[in-house]
């Protein structure tokens, strides 16, 4: 997938903000090929943002992100028409990103059967397997997954697990933001915590 070209991803005292709060400060990591880092946080920390600005997506407040390589990005919207059935809705990205035919990310996701069904009424599990389908056939080596695990039942679970420890295996790199735990050999992890501002009272 990757050929020789490399991949990597890095932030360097990242910081970000919402309207005028400051949501987090001075993250930094570095991930290389066939690596992969466990983002956590209490809701509201700031994990989907950061996923957004190491996507390029918003600006951070200071710090800086440098990647080598495509991001795909995974996130509560599919990018799937809704209006379209799922075999259709793929292929359209199919021809966008001259991407490799679905038949092996719909076999693995066991997303086959669903093929005719609309987009709008596939079930949250199944829209996730699908956005995940369409992130596979793109076959961008660096993989921004926020909540991958969300609304899948145990299996799917095991699947989509398995899938990213392949990535990761096929030198690809994956960053996950998940509040639950992920069951990859050599997870990093880096945590985010609420960021609390100090007032400096300066009455006398
Ligand atoms: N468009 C927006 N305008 C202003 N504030 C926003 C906007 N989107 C998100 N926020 C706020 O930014 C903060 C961080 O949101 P974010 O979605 O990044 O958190 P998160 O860590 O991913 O949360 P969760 O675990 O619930 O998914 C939240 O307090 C949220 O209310």
């Amino acid at each position: 997938m990757q050929g020789s070209r490399p991949v990597t991803l890095s932030a360097h005292a990242l910081a970000c903000r919402r309207g005028d709060r400051l949501l987090f400060r001075g993250l930094s990591f570095a991930l290389e090929s066939g690596e992969a880092m466990h983002v956590t946080g209490a809701n509201g920390t700031g994990k989907t943002t950061m996923i957004r600005a190491l996507a390029g997506l918003t600006t951070p407040y200071s710090g800086s992100v440098e990647r080598a390589g495509d991001i795909g990005l995974l996130d509560e919207r599919t990018g799937l028409d809704p209006d379209l059935p799922l075999g259709k809705a793929l292929s359209f990205w199919q021809r966008i990103d001259a991407c490799s035919a679905p038949s092996h990310a719909l076999a693995t996701l066991g997303l086959a059967p669903l093929l005719d069904v609309p987009v709008r009424y596939l079930s949250t599990g199944q829209r996730k397997r699908a956005g995940l389908a369409a992130l596979l056939n793109r076959g961008s080596p660096i993989w921004l997954l926020d909540e991958p695990l969300s609304g899948l039942d145990a299996a799917a679970i095991k699947q989509v697990t398995a899938l990213i420890a392949d990535h990761i295996a096929g030198g690809g790199i994956a960053l996950i933001a998940s509040h639950q735990p992920l069951a990859i050999a050599g997870l990093q992890s880096l945590a985010i915590e609420k960021f609390t501002p100090v007032y400096q009272d300066e009455r006398p």
